[in-house]
């Protein structure tokens, strides 16, 4: 018997060892708790059943009136209970067996991911889930759209449903791009598009989302909507979803940047589990972005012969090419987010899917790759369905499929005037508006992010600043407040700008782009985080570059490729926010001194130098475990150095916030020391 029991541990065991094996996902984790579940009451069975079966095998044997037992000293009884135990140990490992098949072929015919497609859902549908758009069930405006929660009427689920405003470009292309990502993205740190409903020719574009009931970070965090954020744990937990969240984003193949990490962003569940969301600007980081390739780009004359369209130019190309200057050329106006002689291109993804006839990865005519192809042909059909509805609406069966831009000139007349025609049944897509911006933009976006930022919030700071510029002898520094003390990052920062400058330009093509940044004139006016700078700080996006203002990375607008170090730097000012609990511009009417103050970058910097880190943190946090706090906002410093290659990785963010990496160490500019390396400096400091 004791025999027996061992022998049965020793299975289970066994068992265990054999199940902790494939542990690298998530979902085998689930299952494999599910296996273990199934497996305790297995063990449960063995213990129960097992003895009264072995009874009920011995009792004929233990009856007395059974034929009396000759006294050989050889029991009889001894076959009993070894046929018994046989018996149960091969009926056990029998139902083990079971179970475990049942586990490897339900496993098997599940799906790779776990994700589910995003549903189409009807109108009708979400019209009865939000009680027809009801005001009183409306979550939030965005700059695309109101968000309404509601209850899918069959399942009982709850969800949140944004109705994109009709007619918005704007909106047109959050819409796509959360589709395009939506089967792409499948981690509980996202919050998943769980379907959609469109109606091209009533321009209704929704999107449905898993529920998050706690909002947004940015309502819960800076408007004291949640006094569970007081918690020092709580926040420390969000720091960490958001930057797995972000790890996993820079992961996938290829890698998935933001572009627009901030807290309004980051939706919390009813346990404040932190979700990123918002894939409106999202980009897939690629070498192949679409760019135009120079043979194709037609001519000035030929544009203006089509009216200033350009059908189907957009090529691929292995390298990747900055987005600036497109606007020079006054194309892509009327391009859909469709390249119209190869299909839809994702307009913030930037990726064109492969021509029907190659569906795979083939070198092209003078070394042009196509990759990332398979990747759309492996979209979920419905979403491929939607896009392909999509162009059938907009571009109609007249287009000529396959027209390229060279072969424009030698097309007849009547070929042209669709071209004209389609132009105008495209003209909804693009508004006035948005045509403004873009010329306006021309010139906007050539300056760094920075200027904006001074400019828009600063403008009286910057002129003090010239004033008192004037005053100070050639190469000294003036003031406290600025961030010439770390000047080694400055100084590599604009060689960085430099080299950049050089490869857009030994680009064939490096100063055009796709459709993107043409677009980029147009920006979320109105939109949610119009709130981060109070009105007097005026809006909170600039017109012509995306992200939003203070978090955006000084490089963004550069004219640099998409990086992953965009979002380290947006994480890096979010984690600050996190901890000070305050917004990252709080302008207001206090003397220059306070400047320092208003701006969270710079005073965490100053707190740096001086050794003050804990005096950044917000002073309404409970249990506050300091070491943990300063830990995150060291962390933040190093994300928010100005020369992207001096970031960190996401994935050594989460090292460094989860202990699995030696902490870092403060950039040299910014430790205690960095005062005496700069002599003149510490004296203008003391005041
Ligand atoms: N899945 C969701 N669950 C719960 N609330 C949500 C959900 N999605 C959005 N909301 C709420 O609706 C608000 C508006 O969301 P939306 O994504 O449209 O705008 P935003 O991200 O705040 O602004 P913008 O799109 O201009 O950046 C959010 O701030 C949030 O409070």
């Amino acid at each position: 018997m004791k025999h027996g029991r061992k022998y049965r541990n020793e299975q289970l065991n066994n068992s265990k060892h054999f199940l902790l094996l494939p542990s690298n996902s998530s979902h085998r984790r689930n299952s494999q708790s599910d296996l273990f579940n199934e497996l305790q009451s297995l063990h449960l069975y063995v213990v129960l059943v097992v003895p009264t079966m072995r009874q009920f095998l011995q009792s004929p044997s233990q009856s007395p009136a059974a034929s009396p037992q000759p006294q050989t000293g050889v029991s009889t009884r001894l076959p009993h209970p070894i046929a018994a135990a046989s018996a149960t140990t091969a009926f056990s490992l029998l139902l083990f067996l079971v179970v475990c098949f049942r586990k490897i072929t339900r496993k098997r015919t599940t799906p790779e991911s776990d994700s589910k497609p995003p549903h189409r859902f009807s109108y009708s549908v979400l019209r009865r889930a939000t009680d027809s758009f009801s005001p009183t069930r409306r979550l939030g405006q965005g700059g695309s759209g109101s968000v309404f929660s509601g209850t899918i009427p069959h399942t009982r689920q709850d969800v949140a449903v944004k109705l994109m405003d009709s007619g918005s470009l704007q909106s047109e292309r959050e819409f796509q791009n959360e589709l395009f990502l939506a089967s792409k993205l499948d981690s509980s740190l996202v919050v998943s598009v769980l379907g959609f409903s469109s109606d091209p020719k009533r321009r209704r574009m929704v999107l449905v989302y898993e529920f998050m009931s706690n909002g947004n970070l940015q309502d819960a965090l800076l408007k004291r909507k949640c006094p569970e954020l007081m918690e020092w744990t709580k926040r420390f937990s969000i720091a960490v979803d958001v930057a797995k969240g972000l790890r996993y984003l820079h992961g996938l193949d290829p890698p998935l940047i933001h572009g627009d990490v901030k807290p309004s962003n980051v939706l919390l569940d009813g346990g404040f589990a932190a979700k990123i969301a918002d894939f409106g600007l999202a980009r897939l980081k690629s070498e192949n972005q679409v760019v135009i390739d120079i043979d194709d780009v037609p001519k000035k004359e030929e544009l203006e012969s089509n009216g200033g369209c350009d059908y189907g130019s957009v090529v691929e190309e292995t390298e990747s090419v900055t987005t600036a200057g497109f606007d020079d050329l006054n194309v892509g106006v009327d391009q859909s987010p469709v390249d119209l002689a190869k299909g839809p291109v994702s307009p913030e993804t930037s990726v064109t899917p492969p021509s029907p006839v190659s569906p795979e990865g083939n070198l092209e005519e003078g070394g042009k790759q196509r990759v990332n192809k398979d990747w759309w042909w492996r979209q979920d059909s419905g979403v491929k369905d939607y896009v392909m509805e999509w162009i059938g609406n907009e571009i109609g069966n007249d287009r000529p499929i396959g027209t390229t831009a060279s072969g424009s000139t030698s097309e007849t007349v009547g070929k042209v005037k669709k071209k004209r025609k389609n132009k105008r049944r495209l003209e909804w897509w693009v508004s006035m508006d948005e045509e403004k911006n873009a010329k306006k933009s021309s010139k906007e976006r050539k300056r760094p992010a920075r200027e904006w930022w001074k400019e828009e919030y600063c403008d009286e700071l910057a002129k003090k600043k010239k004033k008192k510029d004037k005053k100070q002898p050639k190469g000294m520094s003036f003031d406290d407040n600025d961030d010439n003390w770390w000047s080694r990052d400055e100084e590599l920062y604009a060689e960085s700008k430099k080299k950049i400058k050089k490869r857009s330009r030994s680009k064939s093509w490096g100063s055009v782009s796709s459709i993107d940044w043409w677009l980029d004139g147009m920006r979320r006016n109105g939109s949610h985080d119009s709130g981060e700078i109070p009105k007097s700080g005026a809006m909170s996006s600039t017109p012509s570059m995306r992200g939003t203002v203070c978090y955006v990375a000084p490089e963004y607008g550069d004219g640099g490729d998409p990086s992953e170090k965009w979002d380290v730097y947006s994480f890096g000012i979010f984690l600050l926010v996190l901890i000070a609990g305050r917004r990252p511009l709080e302008v207001t009417n206090s003397p220059l001194s306070e400047f320092q103050r208003a701006n969270l970058l710079s005073w965490a910097r100053h707190l740096a130098r001086s050794g003050k880190l804990v005096d950044l943190v917000d002073k309404s946090i409970q249990s506050l475990d300091q070491e943990q706090a300063i830990l995150c906002i060291t962390v933040a410093l190093v994300c928010l150095q100005k020369v992207p290659s001096r970031r960190p990785s996401m994935k050594e963010v989460v090292g460094m916030l989860t202990g699995e990496l030696e902490p870092p160490k403060l950039p040299r500019e910014l430790s205690t020391s960095a005062k005496s390396r700069f002599p003149f400096k510490s004296q203008t400091n003391v005041r």
